[in-house]
């Protein structure tokens, strides 16, 4: 296997679910991304963190299930923060922020599987490029109530400056992103849209990606 081309992992970025068991009123997960990849979500991200979430053996089989509905309709299937899980899954990648540990040796671990790292500004950007980053995520680019820790708004305008200091991985977006204001995250230089609530708490998932999905055309 060959580390991911950047033309290839734009393409996967630009309609980004992240998700885990905490962030969706419907009891099953599995059936939310079902609905939401058949809307034409590109990438998939399990982040199964919050007050409820699962762990151990309940988290592993939770991933399990999700990796399959992934496996099933083609779609990446990456780890939030936990690398050990996405090695025991032979996940297709990992994300992992700041507060997570060295990239570099996230990268030494997974081998050619796609990495994903938060950054916040330029020296961070130049950091994950260097330790083997094959996308940023950037955020939050508007506020949100789903993560408490974040940093400040930095809006999708930031993405653009991100540019112009030189920064030519692919970039995806997140925070508060839905099919409103997708359209200045794009006009602001993004890859890509990653969301969580604009899709795991909408009514009809599939309409809430295809949305997202048609802000790129
Ligand atoms: C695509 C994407 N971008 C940013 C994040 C946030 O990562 P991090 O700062 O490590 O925070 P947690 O998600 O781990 O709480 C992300 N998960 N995905
Ligand atoms: C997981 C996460 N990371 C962020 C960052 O800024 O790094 S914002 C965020 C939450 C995104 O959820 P929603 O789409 O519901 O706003
Ligand atoms: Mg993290």
């Amino acid at each position: 296997m060959a580390r991911i081309r950047a033309d290839k992992m734009r393409a996967l970025l630009k309609v980004y679910f992240i998700s885990g068991s905490t962030n969706t009123a419907e009891t099953e997960l599995a059936n939310v991304l079902a609905q939401a990849i058949a809307g034409g979500v590109t990438l998939f991200q399990f982040r199964e963190k919050g007050r409820g979430a699962c762990s151990g053996a309940g988290k592993t089989a939770l991933g399990k299930k999700l990796q399959a509905v992934c496996q099933k309709a083609n779609v990446p299937f990456i780890v939030n923060d936990d690398v050990a899980l996405a090695l025991e899954l032979d996940a297709d990648g990992v994300h992992i922020g700041q507060e997570d540990g060295s990239a570099a040796e996230v990268r030494r671990k997974i081998g050619d599987r796609i990495l994903g790292v938060s950054t916040h500004n330029v020296a961070e950007a130049k950091q994950a490029i260097a330790d083997g980053a094959d996308y940023l995520g950037v955020g939050p680019v508007f506020a949100t109530s789903t993560k408490a820790d974040t940093r400040a708004v930095c809006g999708p305008e930031f993405i653009a400056r991100l540019r112009e200091e030189g920064i030519h991985l692919p970039i995806v977006a997140i925070g508060g992103i839905h099919a409103k204001n997708a359209v200045e995250v794009v006009a602001g230089k993004a890859d890509g849209l990653s969301v969580i609530t604009a899709i795991s708490n909408a009514a009809d998932p599939k309409a809430a990606a295809q949305q997202l999905s048609q802000v790129w055309k």
